[in-house]
């Protein structure tokens, strides 16, 4: 499976088309919609989350409600296009108007703007920064939405919440389920388990904000009933951890991940990292611990997978930091954009749909099927199989 996405934060829409889902899954734009609004939410969001109401419309690929195996396309508006017409238009400008376009020419640190606008020759950056913004992350959940349905009719269930916001922490591994882990962080405004750790989180991002800043902070996915064997240890490139850490930094923004206890395990001895292994005929091999996160050489263990990635505070700041404008090469403060304060429980729920995605693709590449009822059977075979190896 693939897909790929266009669309600038301010243009009319946003669009992808992904390619090699099995015909006959279940699925309707209200699947959708429901990870899109869940994207929207959370305290530390600017004012655009306020004009956009995001809405997936498919073009292609279902009918019935039922995938058809073919192409499946969607879109979603931008609703804030409207007060963009002039400014992101795609017919020539007249002579004079040039105003219109709302250049960017003093690049903000830690955006993409810069150095975008050097590999692309943009002089005027709002050029690169409409397309780096994670406006596009809207699509790509909508991808993960399609994905986690596909997951979830094998018995897979995804999760996420957000353990960290600028230095405030949530007391790991409180949730006893999946469920209540689902249920619970729907109701708080930062995506957290925590009621203590929720409320100090909030404090925190309004203190960001009040003082012109961002902040950052720690998002962890949980994923249970992958069955055993998902992956390989045979090839770099098909090791399912590497690919999964790999989606994560895609995500603008996000500059570390780890599984399991992750970077912990540097300080402490192997005796207590690695997991040891069990076989009762019921159950066939489990653990009692999953300190690895459910990954060992590359491939799914049967364990619940957890992931978590780092996300910097965000880099447009009301009170700028020192850039040069390109064009007479003073020093000046950066350009400021309307901005969010932090996005951290935002990007939980992208975190979410990238961990989706991936695990769908790598089971329709080692299970390829053309239709749901085979690969149902497929994961049925395998589980079977593993119980009685
Ligand atoms: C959900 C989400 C919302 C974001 N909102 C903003 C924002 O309002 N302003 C901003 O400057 N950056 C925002 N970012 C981060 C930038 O998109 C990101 O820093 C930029 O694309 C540069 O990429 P990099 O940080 O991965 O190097 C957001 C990121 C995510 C995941
Ligand atoms: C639009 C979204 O996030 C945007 C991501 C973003 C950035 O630079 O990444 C900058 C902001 O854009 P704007 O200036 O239009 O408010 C965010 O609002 C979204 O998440 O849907």
């Amino acid at each position: 499976m693939r897909y790929l996405t266009a669309g600038e934060s301010h243009g009319p829409k946003l669009t992808a088309i992904i390619e090699g889902l099995p015909s006959g899954l279940s699925l309707t734009e209200e699947d959708i919609n429901f990870e899109l609004s869940r994207r929207q939410k959370g305290h530390g969001r600017g004012r655009r989350m306020q004009i956009e109401k995001d809405q997936a419309r498919i073009t292609g690929g279902v009918r019935h409600a039922r995938t058809l195996g073919s192409p499946l396309a969607l879109e979603v508006e931008n609703k804030d296009w409207k007060h963009w017409t002039k400014i992101m238009g795609i017919e020539a400008l007249e002579e004079g108007e040039e105003e219109v376009k709302r250049q960017v020419t003093r690049p903000r640190p830690g955006h993409a703007d810069l150095v975008g606008g050097i590999k692309y020759g943009h002089r005027d950056m709002r050029n690169v920064l409409e397309r780096s913004s994670a406006r596009e992350t809207t699509v790509r959940v909508a991808a993960g939405a399609i994905a986690k349905k596909l997951l979830s009719s094998l018995g897979v269930e995804v999760a996420s919440h957000v353990i960290e916001i600028g230095g405030v922490k949530a007391t790991p591994s409180q949730w006893k389920n999946i469920k209540e882990l689902q249920e619970k962080t729907e109701l708080s405004s930062v995506r957290c388990f925590e009621e203590q750790a929720e409320m100090e989180m909030m404090e925190a991002i309004d203190l960001a904000k009040k003082n012109g800043d961002s902040i950052g902070g720690i998002v962890e996915v949980i994923v249970e009933g992958m069955p055993a064997g998902v992956g390989s240890y045979v090839h770099y490139d098909r090791k399912l951890d590497a690919k999964l850490a790999a989606a994560i930094m895609s995500i603008n923004a996000f500059k570390g991940v780890e599984f399991g206890l992750g970077f912990e395990m540097a300080r402490m001895p192997g005796s207590t990292v690695h997991d040891e292994i069990l076989w009762e005929k019921e159950r066939g091999y489990y653990r009692d611990t999953n300190r690895l996160g459910g990954f060992e050489g590359g491939m799914t263990t049967g364990m619940p997978i957890v992931v978590r990635g780092v996300m910097k505070p965000i880099p447009t700041l009301y009170k700028p930091l020192q850039s040069v404008d390109i064009e007479s090469k003073e020093s000046f403060s950066a350009s400021i954009e309307r901005s969010d304060s932090c996005a951290v429980p935002a990007a939980s729920v992208v975190a979410e749909a990238v961990i989706a995605w991936e695990l769908a693709a790598v089971i329709m590449e080692q299970f390829p099927s053309d239709r749901m009822d085979a690969l149902k059977q497929s994961i049925e075979d395998l589980k079977e199989y593993t119980m009685l190896f």
